[in-house]
């Protein structure tokens, strides 16, 4: 077993704290104690997000960091936000707790503690002490999901990665059904569905403890899904919760789509609009995956503070925003466009003329060639067709 004294360092600063790392020439999960530094921009947004739930708790917190590598983010909460009583870096590699605790040291914090244990046992030792979980591990979360659920009270905030986004997007369709109890779909709106995927997952664990999950912010961006949660409790307020699991059909040929609501709901077997056998996805959370006064409060506190990915930030919690309000797919223009069998048009003079028209419509973070809207589909080829 290699030492950390064997190891070759640098420093990375982030935020506004300076962490030691292994030395490395690609990212992978056999370094002696992992990082990714692409991953600044999660932690940035993670930052962001608690200092928002610190706000709207105005109390004391503790957070556990429940896969913690380097101690990075752990250190970053406990330095970067106020009122963190204890930042519980925990990661079951003892290297990496190792140099978790010379990160601390090194930045002089008395309110974050580093402890070696397997994350579900972590949290179910610790039922009922943490404000915040954090579930940041290599692939998939759904391992710790019923963890955090069981150990997290009313109130509380679950902050979920997933990597495994090739199971929830649909390429690898058995591991989805086998780690989320879910069918992806391969589609152009696949990372949607695979982060609603996701979030029904979460939900639908939670609700065997009778609680139930609000989620604030939610976003696909390179190789990860991210979800952000308020917790409630309580067996009428989860039955009502869970409403919002249902399944969303999809056309391979015309692209229509349609969403049912429901654990088991009737679902007609072809599209409406083509006759073509539908290609359905779930069960998924339908419901609301943004929450516009969260992300509101988040993008009004980014100015002041101290954060490297500040622009990445701001541009990606405008999009989130803007689609607060939205169905729960997005077209793709690019695909309208080949079933149309014409080149595309400009993406500001298709929404224009589908606002002009009455109906709401925004671009997504998920797509840079995708447009949420309630307008028909029909109107939207309408429209695309109307700039040939
Ligand atoms: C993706 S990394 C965490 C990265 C870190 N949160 C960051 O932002 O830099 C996942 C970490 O989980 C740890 N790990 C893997 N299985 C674990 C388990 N069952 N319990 C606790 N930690 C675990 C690994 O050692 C690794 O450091
Ligand atoms: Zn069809």
């Amino acid at each position: 077993m290699v030492e950390l004294k064997e190891i070759d360092f640098l420093y990375v600063e982030e935020g506004q704290v300076r962490v030691k790392i292994p030395q490395f020439e690609k990212v992978t999960s056999r370094a002696p104690v992992f990082f990714n530094p692409v991953m600044e921009l999660n932690r940035d947004l993670s930052v962001v997000a608690l200092t928002m739930y610190q706000h709207l708790k105005d109390d004391d917190m503790v957070i556990c960091d429940a896969f913690g590598g380097s101690g990075i983010r752990g250190i970053r909460y406990a330095k970067e936000i106020e009122g963190v009583s204890l930042a519980v870096v925990n990661d079951l590699n003892p290297l990496a707790v190792e140099l978790a605790n010379e990160n601390i040291l090194e930045n002089g914090l008395t309110n974050v503690k580093a402890c070696r244990e397997d994350a579900n046992l972590i949290l179910r030792k610790c039922k009922g002490k943490f404000d915040v979980v954090d579930i940041d591990p290599f692939g998939t979360p759904a391992p710790y999901v019923e963890s955090a659920a069981a150990s997290l009270k009313a109130g509380g905030l679950v902050c979920v990665t997933a990597t495994d986004t090739s199971a929830l997007c649909g390429t690898y369709r058995k591991p989805c059904i086998r780690k989320y109890g879910a069918k992806p779909l391969r589609n152009e709106y696949c990372h949607e569905t695979g982060l609603r995927i996701l979030a029904g997952f979460l939900s639908r664990t939670f609700s065997k403890y009778k609680k139930c999950l609000d989620f604030q912010f939610s976003h696909s961006t390179e190789h990860y899904m991210r979800l952000y949660a308020l917790v409630g409790k309580g067996a009428k307020k989860t039955d009502e919760s869970l409403e919002n699991i249902g399944y969303i059909a999809y056309c391979p040929k015309c692209l229509n789509r349609q969403v049912f609501k429901g654990m088991a709901p009737r679902i007609s077997m072809d599209c409406p609009e083509c006759g073509e056998v539908w290609n359905v996805s779930g069960p998924l959370w339908c419901g609301k995956i943004q929450n516009a006064e969260f992300l509101n409060g988040m993008l009004d506190m980014v100015p002041e503070m101290e954060i490297n990915q500040k622009n990445e930030v701001i541009k990606l919690l405008e999009k989130c925003l803007a689609e607060s309000g939205a169905p729960p797919t997005f077209y793709d223009i690019h695909a309208i466009c080949r079933k149309l069998k014409i080149s595309a048009p400009p993406m500001e003079g298709v929404m224009n003329l589908i606002k002009d028209r009455g109906y709401m419509v925004t671009r997504t973070h998920f797509n840079p060639n995708g447009l949420k809207t309630d307008a028909p589909l029909s109107f939207i080829e309408d429209v695309i067709g109307s700039f040939k």
